[in-house]
């Protein structure tokens, strides 16, 4: 999908607003023009005019005042409209590339520039910084570019009906202005603008990491490196910047010789005409000031192009992002999963990168309310085996099944409302103690989230908190030890209604006191559903499941 068939769509929805807006933005232009070149006919002729004679001033005054107020209440309502549809068209358009993205993760490598899977700053810049940078396609770019060429056409016009011997040098001028400068401007800018998307993205970058890893920067001594980093991009980034201003300022510098061109051929050819009776004075004086005003407004389509160069490099980027393929697709007519929902895996084949298998061949079935303990050393291919019971990844080869129905052919939504999981990197959001409870199960009373948070020993704890379950806790969890957020995690999961639940080692970080208790309660907190649970707990402490399996690179070996 390109990024005009995502906008086309928002730009329809916006058209009203967007149209009224270059209405306004067309009055305002004209109004302005016409309030100058009125504005220098009236001095002049009034100059001119002897006391004596008589002279209308009323009406040349009162059309002055009349454009002007015209002009401020078409400006104001220009910037309401355009502002207000550009905005509406921003949040659509990140609204759409957010749900676009989620529907990618994990992403696999992406055409970027730096030719590596995308860090978190840059995608974190994508979805924010480079969708603000589209805001320039209309309010400084589509509607400038109208005016401008509107106010090209109307100065010729009044020079083909007035003084036509000026026509010619102006139009060449105009051409200039309208095409040459631009384009000019365009290719000047094109690497500048890419650089300075690029390089935005990965100061943002820099500081997440550092922002992420402060406390082990700061005890390994390395703050001074992610310092330096951080500077190293600043510095290329004001490089950027400054070549991407030059280039801007160059282009600036043409248009005003153009201006300056085009105003010295209608002053010397409007001064012939004006000997020879052709034209008057106050006309003259008129000409000069519409030719002035019109290239003001031909000027304002270079700063759109000077917009435009950010603007398409931010596209690129935004292109580059919704074009990576799916991670997942799901089936356009998906079976539905039946009521008992046993687990198999069929010869299964799965690796992240080609030639480094993380499942190979395996094996498995572990039945409808089994209690399941999945061991095996580090690496084995655990957590992928969830993943792939999530379908969050596909296999490379073989079948996945979950009552009968190959993962493939079911509805995503099903599997993910038949099975809960706690990952082994499980994050607490941003909010309460209720707002995370809830998520594993929004119909929870308050008396269920106490017996979860009791069950997992936690309920002493955040009734210790001030707010109780409206204890806020923060990005990542933070006001909580790692251990505590671990079993808010779990209790978050074990209140899934979801009949299958995967345990990523849920006693991560918990003393083995808690831990044992934490293993006895959950036969009873899971009775009739099935549980999987991957873990390196001793063996002792499994004695509740029905079977244990070890997990090893060639496949599932069972255990008494
Ligand atoms: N996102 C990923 N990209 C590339 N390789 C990965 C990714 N995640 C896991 N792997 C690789 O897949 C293999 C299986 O990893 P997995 O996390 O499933 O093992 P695990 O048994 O859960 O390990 P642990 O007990 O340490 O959690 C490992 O060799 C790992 O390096």
């Amino acid at each position: 999908m390109s990024l005009l068939d995502l906008l086309w769509p928002l730009y329809r929805r916006e058209a009203p607003r967007l149209l009224v807006a270059l209405g306004l933005g067309l009055v305002t232009l004209f109004a302005g023009i016409a309030l100058l070149g009125i504005s220098g006919w009236f001095l002049t002729a009034a100059a001119l005019t002897t006391a004596g004679m008589a002279f209308n001033l009323f009406g040349p005054s009162s059309l002055i005042r009349g454009l002007s107020l015209l002009r401020i209440l078409a400006r104001y309502g220009e910037r309401i409209a355009g502002h207000d549809a550009t905005l509406a068209l921003l949040a659509g358009l990140r609204g759409d590339v957010f749900a676009r993205l989620l529907a990618r993760i994990p992403l696999g490598r992406l055409p970027d520039e730096a030719g590596g899977a995308m860090a978190h700053g840059d995608l974190v810049s994508r979805l924010t910084a480079d969708i603000d940078q589209l805001e320039s396609l209309f309010v400084v770019g589509v509607g400038p570019l109208v005016n401008g060429l509107l106010a090209a056409l109307a100065l010729g016009v009044a020079l083909a009906l007035l003084l036509p011997s000026a026509l010619l040098p102006v139009l060449f001028a105009l051409a200039l202005a309208i095409i040459g400068v631009p384009l000019l401007l365009l290719l000047l800018a094109r690497r500048p603008a890419r650089a300075v998307a690029r390089l935005g993205a990965l100061l943002r970058g820099a500081v997440i990491e550092a922002i992420e890893s402060r406390d082990d920067l700061r005890a390994f001594g390395r703050t001074a490196l992610a310092q330096a980093r951080f500077e190293q991009a600043a510095v290329e980034l004001g490089r950027a910047r400054r070549r991407l201003a030059l280039s801007g300022a160059l282009a600036g510098a043409a248009m005003q010789a153009l201006t300056a061109g085009a105003l010295l051929a209608v002053l010397l050819l409007g001064t012939r005409a004006l000997s020879s009776g052709a034209i008057t004075g106050p006309l003259l004086v008129g000409l000069l000031l519409g030719t002035l005003a019109s290239f003001e407004a031909v000027a304002a389509i270079l700063r759109g192009v000077a917009r435009f160069g950010p603007a398409a490099a931010a596209a690129e980027r935004l292109a580059g992002l919704l074009d990576a393929p799916a991670a997942i697709v799901a089936e356009p007519h998906p079976l539905s999963l039946p009521n008992s929902l046993d687990i198999a895996f069929e010869a299964v084949h799965f690796a992240y990168e080609p030639g480094r298998p993380a499942l190979s061949g395996l094996t498995l079935k572990i039945g409808c309310g089994e209690r399941v303990a999945l061991t095996g050393p580090s690496g084995s291919g655990k957590s992928t085996l969830f993943a792939l019971i999530l379908r969050l990844h596909d296999p490379d080869s073989g079948r996945v099944l979950l009552g009968g129905i190959d993962l493939k052919c079911a509805d995503p939504d099903e599997i993910h409302a038949a099975v809960a999981v706690l990952e082994q990197d499980a994050p607490l959001f941003m909010g309460s103690v209720r707002d995370n409870l809830l998520i594993g199960n929004p119909r929870c009373g308050d008396a269920a989230l106490w017996a979860m948070l009791e069950a997992v020993q936690m309920a002493d704890l955040v009734a210790a908190l001030p707010g109780g379950l409206d204890a806020f806790v923060g990005e990542t969890g933070h006001t909580l030890s790692a251990g505590q957020a671990r079993r808010l995690c779990l209790a978050r999961t074990l209140l899934s209604p979801a009949p299958i639940l995967l345990l990523d080692e849920p006693t991560a970080s918990i003393d083995p006191a808690l831990e044992q208790a934490i293993f006895e309660a959950l036969p009873r907190l899971t009775a009739g559903r099935t549980l999987v649970v991957a873990t390196h707990a001793p063996p002792a402490m499994l004695k509740d499941f029905n079977r244990k399996l070890h997990l090893c690179a060639q496949g599932a070996l069972e255990i008494a």
